[in-house]
């Protein structure tokens, strides 16, 4: 099998150093020597200077004590979930089909219409495999992991599942380009297969977090805490 790139997963690692640019205050100026410079620098002082920026004080990294696959239909938000929360948390986060579009040099839909469903399933297995003997990071899934029984069950040995629940309405609404996955074909087939899967996605789940008219960062935040109640997310250095 072709094995063009490998994708690493996003390392929320520590910010490069941007100090402050400015030097200290009032140098070279006796009349302010000693004072702070209340005065906000004039338009013409400023010109040409580097911009000051206020750093947010960020948190130290969290660690991730076990892999967390995120499971559910397509447009549940698995990708982004995963995604923001770790930026949040500053922890790896990995999504699975990415991962095989950049090893196949190929998106989805074209390894669909080149080796059909059931080559991509394969081709899943394969990663699911890969990142639950990896250093524990965030996965997103493809929606229809659930669907092979050899999944489920490495799912369910290999780390912390939490389902993100969407009803297939609400998933299309969410999708701008619902080409880019092969299997939506349209509502009324969503909503059967939605309902098809949904023994096997509550098989497989630790936690089932119902996205309903939430945010991404809202959920995101539910799920950090879940884990965080877990003990398998905690903050570095505490
Ligand atoms: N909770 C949400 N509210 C609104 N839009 C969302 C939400 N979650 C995801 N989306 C949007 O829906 C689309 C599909 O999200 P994605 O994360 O790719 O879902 P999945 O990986 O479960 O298929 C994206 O455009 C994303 O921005
Ligand atoms: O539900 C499915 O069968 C699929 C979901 C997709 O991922 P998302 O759930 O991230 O959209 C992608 O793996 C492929 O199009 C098949
Ligand atoms: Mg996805």
């Amino acid at each position: 099998m072709a094995n063009k790139k490998q994708q690493r997963p996003i390392h929320q690692g520590p910010p490069s150093d941007r100090g402050n640019a400015q030097g200290p205050q009032g140098k070279g100026s006796p009349a302010r020597a000693g004072k702070p410079n209340r005065q906000a620098p004039s338009p013409k002082a400023q010109a040409g200077r580097p911009k000051q920026r206020t750093q947010p004080a960020q948190r130290p990294p969290c660690t991730l004590g076990r892999p967390v696959f995120f499971v559910g239909f397509m447009g549940a938000g698995k990708t982004s979930v995963s995604r923001r929360l770790a930026r949040m948390c500053r922890i790896s986060s990995i999504d699975l089909d990415t991962y095989i579009e950049r090893r196949e040099d190929k998106k989805v839909k074209e390894i669909f219409a080149a080796v059909g469903e059931g080559g991509f399933r394969a081709m899943e297995t394969e990663v699911l495999r890969e990142f639950t003997a990896a250093e524990p990071a965030l996965v997103s899934c493809g929606g229809g992991i659930v669907k092979a029984a050899e999944n489920r069950e490495i799912l369910k040995r290999g780390g912390f599942v939490v389902y993100l629940k969407v009803s297939a309405d609400e998933a299309q609404s969410r999708i701008s380009d619902l080409s880019t996955r092969p299997l939506f074909n349209d509502l009324a087939q969503a909503r059967k297969t939605n309902e098809e899967r949904l023994p096997l996605y509550e098989e497989v789940a630790d936690v089932v977090i119902d996205t309903a008219g939430k945010s991404v960062g809202r959920i995101a935040a539910e799920v950090r805490d879940v884990l965080k109640k877990e003990g398998i997310l905690w903050q570095s250095h505490e």
